[in-house]
């Protein structure tokens, strides 16, 4: 099967500089090359050019939303057309706010898709629930029906109307959530395997749960959201927030060699690698190439050869 490559470096969806290097670390990391070498034919469409918006003001606590909501409204109309174009996308980010530009124009081509979102964070802040206000924490508030009359007009985000319900995603390495994500999460009964559920079952039982829980009712596309910190830091340093306890390099891979074995990944985000937050070149190259390596099992790297 094809695949189609898109470069988001954006990083208005939190504030740490660097977050907009991702898609050229891992391009430079010979990404292409080795997804080829795999036998994939691959397009590689560059990188997206964001501009911020002029006269951006913050609302409330939230920053810079009319250039986070232009931003994402042009990653929506690339990811559409990469699907329209038969391809698996895989979307090179940039900070996790590109999650609701990166899953509204998948949903666009495949309104039937569900989530399997990997992180140590669940994302789901309101801007009315985030302590920070940063957008990179609040991408799966936007994408909820069940959340809508939760979230305030913002400049920008008019044009997003949800396309999931809360039982259309699965996550995998929570172990950092604000009091308002849990609440929401248990509100509105989403599917969570956190650290402790992966380390009660297993990530065997895990992955297999979370599939179970999402293809019950027949198969469907699957949109892959991975956040680099849901990779323990120990193996994945470089990024904006790290969280200690989490799923180990053989973990990360397992991950994505399960949804490559479903033969149903339609979409994959790969966010959060920050370069500038590597103390050493080492913990910039482990972070990289633990990105790259979630990639290539995603499409058919075995470790069994
Ligand atoms: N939940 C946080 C972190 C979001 C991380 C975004 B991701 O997953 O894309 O990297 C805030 C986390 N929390 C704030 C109070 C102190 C402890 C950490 C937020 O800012 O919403
Ligand atoms: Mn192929
Ligand atoms: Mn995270
Ligand atoms: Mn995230």
């Amino acid at each position: 099967h094809p695949i189609g490559i898109v470069g988001a470096p954006f990083a208005r969806g939190q504030r740490k500089d660097g977050v907009e290097k991702g898609p050229d670390y891992i391009r430079r990391a010979r990404l292409v090359a080795k997804l080829g070498a795999q036998g994939h034919q691959v397009k590689d469409y560059g990188d997206l050019k964001f501009e911020d918006v002029p006269n951006d003001e913050p609302l409330g606590r939230v920053k810079m939303p009319k250039t986070v909501g232009s931003a994402n409204k042009q990653l929506a109309d690339a990811v559409k057309t990469v699907k329209k174009n038969g391809q698996t996308c895989v979307v090179l980010g940039g900070d996790h706010s590109l999650a609701i530009g990166s899953i509204y124009g998948h949903a666009a081509a495949r309104p039937d898709l569900c989530v399997v979102w990997v992180d140590a964070h669940a994302d789901i802040n309101t801007p009315l629930t985030s302590p920070t206000g940063n957008f990179h924490g609040q991408p799966v508030s936007y994408l909820l029906r069940e959340l809508h009359s939760k979230i305030p007009v913002i400049p920008g985000f008019s044009w997003i109307k949800p396309c999931l319900s809360a039982q259309d995603i699965v996550y995998i390495g929570l172990r950092d959530l604000d009091p308002g994500e849990h609440y929401i999460i248990k509100h509105l009964g989403i599917k969570a395997f956190s650290m402790t559920e992966v380390d009660r079952l297993g990530i065997g039982r895990v992955m297999e749960e979370a599939c179970d829980h999402l293809l019950s009712k027949g198969k469907r596309p699957i949109h892959l959201s991975y956040d680099i910190d849901a990779i323990d830091p120990s193996v994945s340093p470089a990024t904006g927030t790290p969280v200690k306890g989490g799923l180990t390099y053989r973990e990360s891979v397992y991950v994505a060699e399960e949804i490559c074995r479903t033969g149903l990944l339609s979409a994959l985000d790969v966010v959060e690698v920050n370069p500038d937050r590597g103390k050493t070149e080492e913990e910039v190259s482990s972070t990289v190439s633990a990105a790259v390596d979630v990639v290539l099992s995603c499409f058919g790297q075995l470790r069994e050869g």
